[in-house]
């Protein structure tokens, strides 16, 4: 089978080696730091690290340039505004120094008159300037003021009290004088004489000194002022508001260089630089506030910051994913190396062979062939190769028989479609050859994986099964369930073809004799050599079967239309089943009766055709038996006549006994002879039965339907109840006393109160015990010995006397005869038939005469017809004679007359 691509996809290909040793499993441990979803979250952790590292470097180096950059802003403002101040004071100082030196040349009246003609006063928007005498009376102004004592005033008493020669500088304030805030610078005034003469007064506004503060450069919270080397601060701005008073400890001013602390007025951390103003006690003071320096620097981190942290989230996030999309994938490969490992370890220790197979594609698409992948131990057994030199292999190759068996086919149909192919084969090639196998070929990702298990002891005991379900154990023949199948068979092949076909219903006849007589045992021997020979007379199309018990059945197929064309094989069979056989050490021999019939004329089913065969060998052995009969339509009424005589009997039977005259049951009585005395010394009791519309009907008939029916014991009681009146009447009459025998069949003889009922019918016919005989076959005792005895003794012990009927048919052994209490052996008429002319018969005759005397028995001959017989017999020293050379069996007034008569059957001469 070639088929095209593209196959399906599959599941992974389950392969491997066994359980991985632990060197291995170390590595695997090792390999395992190295997988994806571990060592890349590790490098992750490296790269933020890294970053995080970098970010913080630049944040950390743009701090410093920010506060570095703060910094010399700083020292930068705080050098101009020093600049700016030292400016100012001396312009003040200048103004101080001429107000001085107007007044001690023009004295304080005129001074402020000169200066202003000089041009050389401030502005009095800006500035006023006053002149205090030695009294502390402000005694000139500009702007003019209305006369102010200030001898109480610090400057005025500082002044006074020395002549320092340098600038007083006050600390800010508001008085009774002026509401707005201002300090005074003031310088004092000396006459000529050097002594104090009043205080030249320039008073400031605080808000002059700051005014040099600039948003664009000092910011919203920068600090710009003047402190007081008392620590007071004059004045400071912050942004727009303009405050004094403060107090500050000096000593914590940084002393030219710019710290970073808090400071006033509001604690907030400041880039402060510090300037000291000589000559005038003052500092200047600049601070830019490090928020608004370090603003910069601040976005500029948070940019890091941010840079960072989404580069970490992003490098986060895409290692997560791709470290579980690794865990996923190495959870997965795991599994799958867990379930090669299982698998593996699983496969070795299985019973099945296991072929990993790897298509070979050709180029046309189509399986071109597998390739050998890898197998098991037991693969290596059933291959009988190594898996080595398997591995890489061509399964066509290696096996190309299985391209013609179908196997290959069934495999690549499996790699291109899927599915699952499973079949059982009886295997060809070494070392598995003449072996069941069964596969299963299941497809794998790139090929498939065949499990193939050794069947053959399962397919063994199935046969077994089905040989035992379709065979008798015995013979070995097949048994009823299997001639129907094939009967079935034959009969449908038959008809498609217009064919004819015989069955032939074979029934054992004495079978049940042996079987009886010489035990189980014994009867099994003889089934199965009969089997053996009926069955080498057959072809080999034909069927021979048991069909139970002593029944075979033939089926013959192919044969013609005509019945008799079967007749040579139907002799020879019988033939083969009369020849004798040996079983339990004696020779032995039976016959059979065959009813054949012929499909389509006989019937055209198994049921019909079986129903008329066994119809037919019923008529076989109605026929004598040892013959066969072919079917005919007639014989089939033989069931239902049956039945209807049957119930002729049991109405004869019910009548006889209430005394109905012409009930149609009779007896008659045929002599026993004395060869001694030529004299009759007794009779036999037959059965006769007169049907009232078919006339007299054959005791061999009717004794063997009531012996199937049971009725033969309510038959049997009648006769013997019957005989023995008959002789008790005989008796009474006068006539020589006689004995009467009487015939017990095997049902009868079996019967529980056989023993009961003969005493009953001696008792109430008044017959004496010794006056009746019993007549039993052989076989009738060996069906139960040590029952049968025990029944024969209580019989004799009441006097009756038994004898052996049909002696020589049945199989007594001698010492089972030895210990029957019996007193008479009659010798069958079979023997007796053919007694003058066929040695072997008298032979029998003579052992069984001879037999007889040795165990002090009385021998009786039946069915003597001829001079000639009854000669050999009494020659031959036979005790007794029956037969219709004598007399046939006649009515009791027949016997009577005889008695009466005395007749002599034997000319006295003859008898001794
Ligand atoms: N259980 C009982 N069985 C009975 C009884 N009555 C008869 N039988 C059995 O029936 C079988 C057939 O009997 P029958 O047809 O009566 O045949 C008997 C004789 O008529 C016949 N016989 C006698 N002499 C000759 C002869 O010279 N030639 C010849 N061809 N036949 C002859 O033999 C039969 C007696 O046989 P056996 O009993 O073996 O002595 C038969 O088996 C009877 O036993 C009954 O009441 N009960």
């Amino acid at each position: 089978m070639n088929a095209r691509l593209p196959a399906p996809r599959r599941s992974a290909i389950v392969s491997g080696p066994p359980a991985a040793p632990p060197r291995a499993r170390l590595g695997r441990k090792l390999s395992l730091v190295l997988e994806t979803y571990v060592a890349l979250p590790l490098f992750a952790l490296v790269l933020v690290a890294a970053l995080w590292t970098t970010a913080f470097h630049f944040i950390d180096k743009e701090q410093r340039d920010a506060r570095q950059a703060a910094r010399d802003d700083t020292r930068e403002l705080v050098d101009t505004y020093e600049a700016q101040m030292a400016r100012s004071l001396a312009g003040i100082d200048q103004t101080l120094k001429l107000l001085k030196y107007a007044v001690e040349q023009d004295g304080a009246s005129g001074a402020l008159a000169t200066l202003r003609r000089q041009s050389l006063l401030p502005p009095s928007v800006l500035f006023t300037v006053a002149v205090a005498n030695r009294d502390g009376l402000v005694v000139a102004s500009n702007p003019p003021a209305r006369p102010l004592d200030v001898s109480r005033v610090t400057y005025f008493l500082v002044h006074r009290a020395a002549d320092g020669g340098v600038p007083y500088v006050s600390q800010t304030l508001t008085d009774r004088t002026k509401a707005e805030p201002h300090l005074h610078f003031t310088r004092r005034i000396n006459d000529a004489s050097g002594r104090f003469a009043g205080v030249a007064i320039v008073e400031v506004d605080p808000g002059y000194f700051t005014s040099a503060y600039e948003h664009g450069r000092e910011g919203e919270r920068g600090l710009l002022g003047l402190v007081g080397a008392d620590g007071v601060v004059r004045a400071l701005r912050v942004g727009e508001q303009t405050s004094w008073g403060q107090r500050i400890d000096l000593a914590r001013l940084p002393d030219g260089q710019v710290s970073l602390a808090p400071t006033i007025p509001d604690g907030l951390t400041r880039f402060l630089g510090v300037r000291r103003l000589h000559g005038y006690g003052l500092i200047a003071i600049v601070g830019l506030d490090a928020d608004e320096q370090m603003a910069g620097f601040a976005r500029q981190r948070s940019a890091w910051l941010a840079g960072a942290g989404i580069g970490t989230a992003v490098l986060l996030l895409v290692v997560t994913l791709v470290s579980a999309w690794s865990w996923q994938v190495a959870r997965s490969r795991r599994r799958e190396r867990r379930a090669q490992e299982t698998y593996a370890a699983a496969s070795e220790a299985s019973v099945d062979a296991f072929f990993v197979l790897r298509t070979v594609w050709a180029a046309d698409g189509t399986v071109a062939d597998f390739a050998i992948e890898a197998t098991n131990s037991r693969a290596e057994e059933m291959a009988g190769l190594p898996k080595e030199a398997m591995r890489g292999m061509l399964l066509c190759e290696m096996l190309p028989s299985y391209r013609r068996n179908g196997i290959f086919d069934a495999a690549a149909k499996v790699a291109l479609e899927g599915g699952v192919d499973q079949a059982e084969w009886h295997a060809q090639a070494y070392p598995m050859r003449g072996r069941w196998l069964h596969r299963q070929v299941v497809p794998v990702e790139g090929g498939v994986v065949a499990i193939v298990r050794d069947i053959t002891e399962r397919k063994q005991a199935e046969e077994r099964i089905v040989h035992m379900a379709h065979h008798d154990d015995l013979t070995g023949l097949p048994n009823r369930t299997l001639l129907r199948l094939r009967l079935e068979q034959n009969i449908a092949q038959a008809a498609h073809k217009g064919w004819s076909l015989a069955l032939v219903f074979v029934d054992l006849d004495g079978f049940k004799l042996i079987n009886d007589g010489l035990g189980h045992n014994a009867g099994d021997e003889l089934l199965k050599v009969v089997g053996k020979r009926m069955r080498a007379c057959l072809r080999r199309g034909d069927t021979l079967a048991r069909f139970g018990g002593d029944e075979f059945v033939l089926l013959l197929p192919g044969v013609g239309a005509k019945a008799q064309s079967l007749a040579p094989l139907l002799e020879k069979l019988r033939q083969a089943v009369h020849a004798p056989v040996q079983v339990a050490g004696q020779s032995v021999q039976v016959s059979c009766s065959m009813g054949v019939v012929m499909y389509p004329r006989d019937g055209l089913d198994a049921n019909t055709l079986l129903m008329n065969a066994d119809a037919a060998m019923y008529r076989a052995k109605d026929g004598g038996r040892n013959n066969y009969q072919f079917y005919a339509r007639e014989m089939n009424a033989s069931g239902e006549e049956n039945l209807i005589l049957l119930d002729g009997l049991r109405q004869s039977l019910e009548a006889t006994l209430a005394g109905a005259p012409g009930g149609g049951l009779s007896l008659c009585y045929q002599p026993k002879v004395d060869l001694k005395t030529g004299r009759v010394f007794g009779v036999e009791a037959l059965l006769r039965w007169h049907h009232p519309e078919h006339g007299p009907v054959s005791p061999q008939r009717f004794i063997g339907l009531a012996e199937e029916s049971g009725m033969i014991v309510e038959l049997g009681e009648w006769a013997l109840r019957t005989a023995c009146r008959q002789n008790q009447a005989w008796r009474a009459a006068g006539l020589p006393p006689i004995t009467v025998s009487v015939n017990v069949s095997p049902r009868q003889f079996e019967e529980r109160k056989l023993v009961a009922r003969v005493a009953a019918a001696l008792r109430d016919s008044g017959l004496p015990p010794d006056a009746l005989e019993l007549e039993v076959t052989e076989s009738l005792i060996m069906r139960d010995l040590a029952q049968s005895v025990a029944k024969m003794r209580d019989l004799e012990a009441m006097g009756v006397s038994l004898s052996i009927d049909d002696f020589g048919t049945g199989y007594s052994s001698l010492s089972a005869l030895k210990s029957f209490p019996i007193s008479r052996l009659k010798i069958d008429k079979s023997f007796v038939s053919e007694l003058a002319a066929n040695p072997d018969d008298q032979a029998i005759a003579m052992a069984v005469i001879s037999l007889g005397h040795k165990l002090h028995l009385r021998v009786i001959a039946e069915g003597v017809e001829t001079e000639e017989q009854c000669a050999f017999l009494r020659a031959n020293d036979c005790d007794e004679m029956q037969g219709y050379l004598f007399s046939r069996p006649v009515p009791p007034a027949r016997i009577a007359e005889l008695l009466a008569t005395a007749q002599q059957f034997v000319p006295a001469e003859v008898a001794a």
